[in-house]
């Protein structure tokens, strides 16, 4: 069977993670990409990374390059280029440096991959993902954002936590942007099989929401000198996961929404289900009065934010 071909473009901390993680689960081949100013770094991870197969038991081919031309015929292209937050900066002050690097590099893409899917991380998330659309040019489909599937994560670990349980016990769905407005669904999370509200009140919920909200933050304040990388690293593995295995995930993703949920044209985080052509069906679920208006918030958040981003140019 013919591997498949994963191009990281950001050799830093999530694009070196996710590679570290891709290979450890056998994906496919990956090439390691980054500006020419770092010269030889994105070839030493790479073969840092090849060098731990013999031991960790992974066939899985590594390159690191600051070229495009390696990276032709990707399957899946993980963008993670782009400046981190450090302490006291929201997401949204990425926005200006951040678009200019994520037009730059889908032009690069849209020529060297242009049947691949396009796996955008680097924030601010919906806007980043919107920019790249707009420049590949490719179908909303192909092109998605990572934010719901770490978001989850994070709330999961937290009520996990608070209920001394495993978490592969807890299931759960958070929605809306990658930011203080993303919205919990309290519907969709349970605790083997429980409804969440059967096991801890209102109130603390609320408390484990909010600090899901600030969890990048919370992280950012930790390390002091970028921001987290493990977990949105083990978040994007398990998108390219879901398209090279064709595995018909339903997870959170940023994805392109029109007529769903009444969006009209942004990303948001909505439940999906991935597989090899990317975004195969956007699911819609009846939401509470609540919910919708919580949803709303959020989608007038990333408005705001891809329309600053129009201005800028
Ligand atoms: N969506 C999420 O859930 C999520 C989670 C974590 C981080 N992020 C975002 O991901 C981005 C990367 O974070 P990080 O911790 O890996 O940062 P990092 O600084 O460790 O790595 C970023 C890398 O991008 C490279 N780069 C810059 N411009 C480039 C270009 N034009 N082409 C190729 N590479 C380029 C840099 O040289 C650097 O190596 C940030 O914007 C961060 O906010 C998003
Ligand atoms: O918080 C950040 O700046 C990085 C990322 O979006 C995260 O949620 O960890």
């Amino acid at each position: 069977m013919r591997r498949a071909k994963i191009s990281i473009i950001g050799a830093g901390n999530v694009g070196a993670t996710t590679a570290h993680w891709c290979a450890a689960a056998e994906l496919g081949d990956i090439v390691l990409v980054d500006i020419p100013q770092t010269e030889d770094m994105p070839k030493g991870k790479a073969l840092d990374l090849m060098q731990a197969s013999p031991v960790m038991g992974f066939d899985s081919n590594i390159v690191g390059t600051t070229s495009y031309e390696d990276t032709a015929g990707s399957d899946v292209v993980v963008i993670t280029a782009g400046i981190p937050r450090k302490p006291g900066m929201s997401r949204d002050d990425l926005l200006a440096t951040n678009a200019k690097i994520m037009a730059s590099v889908c032009e690069q893409i849209k020529k060297s991959s242009p049947d691949c899917i396009v796996i955008v991380v680097s924030n601010p998330l919906d806007a980043m993902v919107q920019r790249a659309l707009q420049v590949t040019g490719f179908e909303p489909c192909r092109v998605l954002g990572q934010a719901g599937v770490l978001d989850t994560a994070r709330y999961r670990t937290f009520l996990a936590m608070e209920l001394g349980v495993s978490v592969e016990d807890v299931s759960a769905l958070l929605m809306g942007g990658h930011g203080d407005t993303m919205v919990p669904i309290p519907s969709c999370t349970s605790v083997g099989g429980i409804p969440v509200l059967q096991l801890i009140d209102p109130a603390r919920l609320e408390e484990i929401v909010d600090r899901t909200r600030k969890g990048g933050a919370e992280i950012v304040s930790l390390l002091k000198t970028g921001s987290a990388y493990y977990a949105p690293a083990a978040a994007t593995t398990q998108m390219v996961e879901a398209v090279v295995r064709d595995k018909k995930r339903l997870i959170p993703c940023a994805a392109y929404c029109e007529e769903e949920y009444g969006v009209g044209g942004f990303y948001v985080g909505v439940p999906v289900i991935l597989g090899s052509n990317g975004v195969e069906k956007i699911v819609e679920l009846t939401l509470t009065v609540e919910e919708k208006a919580a949803f709303q918030k959020s989608v007038d958040a990333v408005k705001e934010l891809v329309e600053t981003m129009a201005k800028l140019g």
